[in-house]
């Protein structure tokens, strides 16, 4: 029996864990997973100084262990792998890695520093992908899990006990919590088998990743996965509806006839704008909306009720029906499952709002890139006929269904993204938090359902915050409160933890140093920042097209890791860390110091 459905896609493939780890082993042996065992060469001796955080160390030697044994393998096992699986755990505490002990001594060591304290365990996996034609390409994905244990206080003789059992020898940080180690353990939060060796969770998504939502992939020929690593857990369920889009848009055409040398993917990238104004054409009229109420219509119908001539109906819903966003039957059309989850005005993931702003705002913005790739500044002059010297302000506030549309676009973000970002870490020591620029409040309510016990206040500008309650959830809860304010001029409220969701990213670095330092200056040790922003570290299509998207149309710009780190450690914060969470967000806490 297999469980996921992800683990059938490799059966016939040749898998390798390129691993000695007898726990790794088992752990997939026990997921179903058929594969040879080939332990790694590799000299686990990099130099931990070079790397900017233990896990991107951990990552990079689970790299090079798989690595070493998808190179090795076509000359001495004269067979090539179609797949390689390399990990590495490594223990933290105290800014310190411990792998395995080198002897007893050691562990002591290791043990007597890990008594009473939480530490992290991270296990960097590395998934080398083998496609062998000329001569053999290697793909690589690699990803990391962190999982907090809690070690109990331990007596002298109960740590010389565990060490003369002989357990800790051949175990990161000198304990097994699969075993013995076990008793030492007070709390684990995170996936145990991340522990043990192997965090099997996150393997399946990513094996899921590259098998079955890859668009421009089918299981014969694995195309670059790099474009959907780390993309939102949305944009993953939709690949598949556009993988069959792209299957019907090029029903019948052999790629060399029709398309001379000009491939499949190079052809949907010249053809994207046509895609795009049907999807935002359809939107502004109506129809998602028409045919949710009245499911069903023909394009007569539709064309009366959106107020369009028939012959133009029936080619948009016609180009809606190729993408998948509508169905006909007997030429009668009603919403997909996609539409009726994303596209309609009322439906609660609806980005009908996002739509509407791409369509308006974007889109003009967009047509003008070249001259912001040229001048490094935003196109709203251009684009507008109004220079944008205060962005909110002068472009999206000063007028009353400019800024209604802005907000319903920030409102449909913040509802598709709010959970992920809620939810990423362990807040529960944060009573009360301040949403920075929480606009409708989408983010505190999503924060307030996850966290019981905190409350949350949204400061926003005063133009905001009073058409705030339009947006408001039908259960409103009295944890979440609206303050008006100017983030960057007025007194902040009192909170342990200050949310800037997509904030920053609308700002140069001299004006988050501005709104940092006010924050800073609030926050007393222990207090945190949770940022939400799109980290530009994974160079996804999505990340990178966001970079541009900011620069056509702010001051400011999408960030990496560090860089966040950076502007952050100038007021005091530290200890940051950063969860992807698969969706169109990144979150990132940085404690004050
Ligand atoms: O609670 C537990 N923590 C850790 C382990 C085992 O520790 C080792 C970690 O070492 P490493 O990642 O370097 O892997 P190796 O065993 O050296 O095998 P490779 O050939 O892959 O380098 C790992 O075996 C964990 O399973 C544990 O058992 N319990």
């Amino acid at each position: 029996m297999v469980l996921n459905p992800v683990i059938s896609k490799l059966s016939g493939k040749l898998v390798v864990l390129a691993s000695a780890s007898p726990r790794r082993l088992e752990i997939l042996r026990n997921a179903g997973l058929r594969f040879e065992v080939v332990p790694s060469w590799f000299k686990e001796t990099l130099d931990k100084r070079l790397f900017k955080s233990p896990q991107e160390y951990a990552v990079e030697t689970a790299k090079q262990k798989a690595l070493e044994v998808a190179r090795r393998m076509p000359f001495k096992h004269l067979k090539t792998p179609d797949i390689v699986i390399g990990a590495d755990t490594i223990v933290t505490v105290d800014g310190l890695i411990l792998e395995k002990p080198v002897d007893k001594d050691d562990a002591y060591r290791m043990l007597s520093r890990l008594s009473g304290k939480e530490h992290s365990v991270f296990t960097g996996v590395a998934i080398v992908l083998c496609h062998e034609k000329e001569k053999i390409d290697y793909q690589l994905i690699d990803f990391y899990e962190e999982t907090k244990v809690k070690f109990a206080d331990l007596s002298e003789d109960m740590l010389w006990e565990y060490i003369n059992s002989g357990e800790p020898m051949d175990k990161a940080g000198g304990y097994g919590i699969q075993a013995l180690g076990g008793m030492l353990v007070e709390f684990v939060h995170g996936d145990f088998l991340n522990v043990v060796g192997f965090p099997l969770n996150h393997f399946c998504k990513q094996l899921d990743l590259i098998y079955n939502r890859c668009p421009f992939s089918s299981d014969e020929e694995s195309a670059s996965v790099e474009l959907h690593h780390n993309t939102s857990e949305m944009l993953k369920q939709e690949f598949g509806v556009l993988r069959s889009w792209l299957k019907k848009y090029f029903r019948g055409y052999s790629t060399v006839k029709t398309l001379g040398y000009i491939s499949h993917f190079v052809f949907v990238f010249i053809t994207f704008p046509t895609l795009l104004q049907a999807l935002f054409t359809a939107s502004k009229m109506g129809v998602f909306d028409l045919l949710q109420r009245k499911p069903g219509l023909d394009a007569a119908q539709v064309a009366q009720e959106i107020k369009a001539a028939v012959k133009g109906t029936e080619g948009l819903l016609g180009a809606c029906v190729s993408l998948g966003l509508l169905q006909s039957k007997e030429k009668f059309y009603k919403n997909t499952d996609l539409a009726t989850r994303y596209l309609w005005s009322d439906s609660p993931f609806s980005l009908h709002g996002y739509i509407q702003h791409c369509n308006e705002t974007l889109w003009p913005l967009f047509s003008h890139l070249e001259s912001a790739v040229r001048e490094g500044t935003n196109q709203h002059e251009r684009a507008f006929g109004k220079k944008a010297n205060d962005l909110f302000q002068d472009t999206y506030y000063n007028n009353q269904s400019v800024k209604l549309r802005f907000m319903n676009a920030m409102h449909s973000i913040a509802k598709v993204t709010g959970k992920a970002v809620a939810t990423a870490f362990d807040l529960s020591s944060y009573k009360t938090a301040c949403d920075l620029g929480g606009c409708t409040g989408a983010i505190a309510y999503e924060l307030t359902k996850a966290h019981p016990e905190m409350s949350v206040t949204v400061f926003d500008l005063p133009e905001v915050v009073e058409m705030s309650e339009h947006f408001h959830p039908s259960h409103t809860d009295n944890r979440v409160s609206f303050v008006a304010g100017d983030f960057f001029k007025d007194e902040l409220p009192k909170a342990d933890l200050y949310i800037l969701a997509r904030i920053l990213h609308d700002w140069p670095d001299e004006k988050v140093h501005i709104l940092l330092k006010k924050i800073g200056d609030a926050c007393t040790p222990g207090c945190a920042v949770l940022l939400a922003e799109t980290m530009l570290d994974g160079q996804t299509a999505y990340s990178a097209l966001q970079g541009l998207n900011m620069l056509a149309q702010t001051e400011g710009m999408e960030r990496t890791e560090s860089q966040y780190a950076d502007l952050l450690s100038k007021h005091g914060f530290g200890d940051t860390r950063v969860v992807r969470t698969m969706n169109f967000l990144d979150a990132f806490l940085a404690v004050k110091m």
